[in-house]
């Protein structure tokens, strides 16, 4: 875009991976759009590094933005770039990711239009999509018990809370069900999946969430449904449905992610954004590897990632 910096000098904190629908996020000034290369590829669109004005401060809070399937949803849920999205945010500071997604509902109470912090994932991907940043002679094993960061769900929900009643409704908790696509389910998995306990359904959460896990970011998936997948009496699942809720609530999904912005940049979170109970988690789990047994490529793809980590 003319007139638009091609890179920006100080680190960026705070990221926002926009899903199917919400492939921008306007209103905030355009600082600059990076293109990053990394080991793992180019990721899935331009990251646009977006002011956000400090609620406490009034000072710029630099915000990065991606949009998961490319700038046009160009990208099926398998073909996303995954390690290239999360390597190239941490390259440039990323320490905490709010994602945003649209699922289908599996519950009756999960109406369409309504939000979710999702606090547990069961994986339903089929090992298709490039998984880890370990691999290739270099092991690594982070723990992944609570797959999303409780600290920024605790802020992401008193902010869903405080619009409610201007549209928004929030389920405080729920169990996602992530799925290989990019066809829907089957009748006989979605019910299958509600017998589970899922609360909501999508494609993308894996494995964007275990790789921010390996990449030490805090990440947070705010989830909309859309649809009522396919075990319900209503009408099955398809794209124009889909599309068309996100449209209409559209509005209230970028006031959503504009207050969590406005709370996450408050001095207070300081600690909270850059992720520092995960700090140096990773160089523990990928130090098993001996020296002696480390492949070249392989440590240096990840000394890209963790400079000083794995010496
Ligand atoms: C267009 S319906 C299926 C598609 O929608 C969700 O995308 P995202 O999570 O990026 O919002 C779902 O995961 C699928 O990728
Ligand atoms: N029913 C559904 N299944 C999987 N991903 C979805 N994204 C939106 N609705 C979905």
């Amino acid at each position: 875009m003319a007139g638009v910096a091609d890179s920006y000098a100080d680190p960026v904190r705070i990221a926002v991976i926009g899903g199917t629908g919400l492939q921008s996020l306007p209103r905030f000034t355009h600082a600059a759009t990076l293109n990053v290369s990394t080991p793992w590829g180019a990721p899935s669109s331009p990251i646009s590094i977006l002011h956000h004005p400090s609620p406490t401060s009034g000072k710029p809070i630099p915000i990065a933005f991606l949009s998961r399937h490319g700038l046009h949803h160009e990208l099926a849920p398998h073909e996303v770039p995954s390690r290239a999205n999360i390597a190239a945010l941490r390259s440039i500071g990323v320490r905490t990711i709010i994602a945003f997604s649209a699922v289908g509902s599996l519950r009756e109470e999960i109406k369409p239009r309504d939000f979710v912090v999702p606090d547990q994932i069961i994986d339903r991907t089929k090992g298709v999509r490039p998984f880890t940043f370990f691999e290739g002679g270099m092991v690594g094993h982070v723990g992944f018990g609570d797959p999303f960061d409780e600290g920024l769900a605790r802020v992401v929900r008193v902010c869903g809370h405080s619009l409610e009643g201007e549209g928004v409704e929030l389920h405080d908790r729920g169990l996602l069900v992530c799925m290989e696509g990019p066809q829907f389910s089957t009748r006989a998995e979605s019910n299958l999946y509600r017998s589970w306990g899922g609360s909501v359904i999508n494609m993308s959460a894996l494995p964007e969430a275990k790789l921010a896990r390996e990449a030490e970011i805090g990440y947070q998936m705010i989830c909309m449904a859309t649809d009522y997948d396919c075990w319900h009496t209503s009408e099955d699942v398809n794209v124009e449905m889909v599309m068309g809720h996100m449209k209409a609530n559209s509005e209230n999904a970028r006031r959503f992610i504009g207050a969590v912005l406005d709370e996450l940049s408050k001095e207070e979170h300081g600690v909270l954004v850059l992720a520092k109970h995960l700090d140096g988690q990773t160089k523990f789990a990928g130090s098993i590897t001996a020296k002696a047994g480390r492949a070249k490529g392989a440590s240096e793809k990840l000394d890209w990632l963790f400079p000083g980590y794995f010496d």
